[in-house]
This record gives structure tokens, C-alpha cells and sequence, in this order.
């Protein structure tokens, strides 16, 4: 695991997105894997910027997101399909049909499941971005979970729907279930980039880079992975060092 620590928030999104940008230079035709959340609304800022001032294109970059909320339809401001369109691929010149999320609301959700993971391995990600919850999860692989699951559906902790619920008016809105990319499905990706700021994720980046590998704590698989960069913030640091 290769640690980049960064003084702040902006930092860490400028560092990101001077990563992606250069894979996407090395490889027009990259496939992104993407997630949500406030961490990598900065990254994403940065992408645009970037496009504003030197014309970046991303015509042949294929996106496939993390996850998506059950029962929310894509319409819904507080779904992943909404959050994404509006941070990132509104202000891009990424094909619509190049991008890639869950479907939350489809009717036989088990099926879904199984197409999201063929588009993964056809597909192929050469480098997923993460964040990481407060209790260790990536995607919404809650602590528990299988390291060998691929994408499935799962019930959200409680406290992940508390943490999430600031998106919503109340926590009985924040959805029980989600869709997610399994953690055998995130290692599949040749490389893996982790976005960590401020103190409430320290305890959890400590954890992880204890090294300690528990199915308690879903990040920590990240250590079998040999291509894991993570760039974070002083705050997020600010245990371990
Ligand atoms: N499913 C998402 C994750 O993909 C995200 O990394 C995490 C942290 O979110 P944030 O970046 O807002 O702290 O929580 C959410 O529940």
C-alpha cells in the first residue's frame, strides 16, 4: 500500500484527480471505477476543472460506480444515479451509455446483481476509487461481509443509515438496502485508489493501516491487493502519525 499524506481536503482531491488524469492520458479508453459520498466530490470538481480549462475529454472513458440504494429511483436526489449526474457526468463529455450503476429499482434485483457483475468482468476496471465509512466499509460491504462476495444486495448498518441521514430529511428516509460491488468484485480492479480526509475517518484509517485483515473490518482486505494507492489528509492521518 502506497500512502500519500496530504495537508487537507483540497489537496487530497487535487492529488486524485492529477492521478486519474494521468492514467487517463497513458489510456483514453480507461475504465473508472467510481464512488459516492462526500470524499470524492472534490476529485470530482477537480475532473471538471480540468476539462473547463484544457479541454480534457472523456469520450472514451467507461465508468462503473460502487453502488446504488434499493427502492430509490434514479430520479430521486438522493440516489447514487443523481448524485452522479449531478457532480460529474453533467459537467463531462462521457457518453451516457458509457456509465454504469446499479439498478436499485429493478424487479428481480438478484438478476441485476449478476448483470452488474458480467459488465464488471467484461468491462474490466483499471482503477477504482474508494472511500472509506466510519466502520471500515467500502462500497456498502458492511462489516460481515464475505470477502468473497461480488455484487449483492445488502442491509445497511444502522450505523451507516445514522451517517448517511444527513442526506435525507430524516434516518426512517435513508433506505434499508443497497446494492453493492462485493469485495471480490472491487479486487478484481488493477488498481485501487482509497480517498480519506478528516478526523472522523482517523480511527478507521488506523485501523486499516494496522494491517490487521478481518471480514470485521471490509477496507482491511485491501491488504491483498497489490496495487493500493491512498491519499489522505493530515486529519485522516492523525492517529497514525
Ligand atoms: N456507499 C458509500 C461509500 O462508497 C462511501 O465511501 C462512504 C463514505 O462516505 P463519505 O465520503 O461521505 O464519508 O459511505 C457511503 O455509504
Amino acid at each position: 500500500m502506497k500512502i500519500i499524506q496530504v495537508p487537507d481536503y483540497e489537496e487530497m482531491s487535487k492529488r486524485a484527480a492529477e492521478f486519474l488524469l494521468k492514467k487517463i492520458k497513458q489510456n483514453p479508453i480507461l475504465t473508472l471505477g467510481l464512488a459516492t459520498g462526500s470524499t470524492p466530490k472534490g476529485l470530482y470538481e477537480q475532473l471538471i476543472l480540468d476539462r473547463r480549462k484544457h479541454g480534457t475529454s472523456f469520450q472514451h472513458v467507461t465508468t462503473i460506480n460502487l453502488d446504488e440504494y434499493i427502492g430509490l429511483p434514479a430520479s430521486n436526489p438522493n440516489s447514487y444515479h443523481s448524485f452522479m449526474t449531478e457532480n460529474l457526468f453533467r459537467h463531462l463529455d462521457i457518453p451516457l451509455s458509457n456509465s454504469y450503476l446499479p439498478n436499485g429499482e429493478a424487479a428481480d434485483l438478484q438478476k441485476e446483481c449478476a448483470r452488474y457483475e458480467s459488465i464488471i468482468d467484461e468491462k474490466g476496471i483499471d482503477v477504482q476509487v474508494l472511500g472509506i465509512g466510519q466502520n471500515g466499509h467500502i462500497g456498502f460491504n458492511e462489516p460481515g461481509t464475505s470477502f468473497n462476495q461480488t455484487t449483492h444486495i445488502t442491509t445497511l448498518a444502522h450505523s451507516t443509515r445514522q451517517v448517511n441521514a444527513r442526506f435525507f430529511h430524516s434516518i426512517e428516509d435513508v433506505p434499508k438496502q443497497a446494492i453493492t460491488m462485493g469485495i471480490a468484485s472491487i479486487m478484481k480492479s488493477s488498481e485501487i485508489l482509497l480517498l480519506a480526509s478528516g478526523t472522523k475517518k482517523a480511527a478507521a484509517v488506523h485501523q486499516l493501516l494496522s494491517g490487521e485483515i478481518s471480514e470485521d473490518f471490509p477496507a482491511s482486505a485491501l491488504h491483498h491487493h497489490p496495487h493500493v494507492t491512498i491519499i489522505a489528509d493530515d486529519e485522516a492521518l492523525s492517529i497514525f502519525t
